[in-house]
């Protein structure tokens, strides 16, 4: 089956971004959420303000993967058939992910504003599972910004600017459980993304909201807020660079 992502396009952004509400049913989503919970303690990486899981393994210091397949439950049914009906990553070098990060944030818990970077092919697809949460999305600074706020360049950080908090997002995405959001091109490249601290999203509406007509339940969110629960992500990308184990072994033993 091949879908229509026209129909998913969230018109008010920038190239490209698409929503797609119930892009798993109820119990894939238990399952899914029920195979996050059962990975060994090990897997988590606690960060001070969220816990993440990455798959099949971390990228190495040169921003490479070492090549090894994700896990059959990341694959089936998201990658396959869904992704592949959908074909959003028919043009990435490896014309699949490659590569996901589990994150699980509780109320009150986020992730500061930044861009993901060139170690992916510019296109990452998110599956939100166990509650709703409100994605910021921001312009980077401007040199002009940077100077007046008298923040310092940082070697090694985005060269447009430093990410600052206190910065209102230029737009919000609501991302309900179950749903799929797709961000590529301009919108991975120029803009920056994070989830605000908070124990619940306010100021919702078609206003504020820019995938608001999309939504699967808008009724829920007319009152204008909800509290926070512990929502799950999983974000699936290409990591452009992947190197056999073998080379790497023989790269370290220097043959
Ligand atoms: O949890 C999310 O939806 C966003 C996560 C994110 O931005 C990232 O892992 O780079
Ligand atoms: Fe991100």
């Amino acid at each position: 089956m091949v879908f229509d992502l026209e129909a998913a396009r969230i018109a008010a952004l920038p190239d490209d971004a698409f929503y797609i509400s119930d892009f798993i049913t109820v119990d894939e989503e238990n399952w899914l959420l029920q195979k996050v919970k059962s990975a060994p303690l090990p897997r988590w990486t606690q960060l001070s303000h969220r816990r993440l899981q990455t798959w099949p393994s971390a990228l190495t210091k040169s921003n490479a993967l070492l090549a090894s397949p994700l896990p059959a439950w990341l694959i089936s049914p998201i990658i396959e058939p869904r992704f592949e009906a959908l074909r959003i990553f028919n043009d990435a070098p490896h014309q699949a992910p490659n590569h996901v990060l589990v994150n699980e944030y509780q109320p009150g818990q986020g992730i500061m504003p930044h861009e993901d970077g060139a170690a992916y092919y510019p296109l990452v697809a998110t599956v939100s599972l166990g509650a709703p949460i409100v994605l910021s999305v921001y312009q980077k600074h401007t040199q002009i910004d940077r100077e007046e706020s008298g923040t310092p360049a940082k070697a090694g950080r985005d060269v447009a600017g430093i990410p600052d908090t206190n910065r209102r997002p230029q737009y919000r995405i609501l991302q309900e459980r179950r749903s799929l959001l797709i961000m590529r091109g301009n919108m991975y490249t120029d803009l920056l993304h994070g989830i605000e601290e908070k124990t619940r999203d306010e100021d919702l509406g078609p206003h504020s909201i820019c995938n608001w007509e999309l939504l699967r339940e808008r009724e829920a969110y007319q009152c204008g807020w909800y509290e926070r629960k512990t929502r799950t992500s999983l974000t699936y990308r290409d990591v452009l660079h992947v190197v056999k184990m073998g080379n790497t072994l023989k790269l370290l033993g220097g043959r």
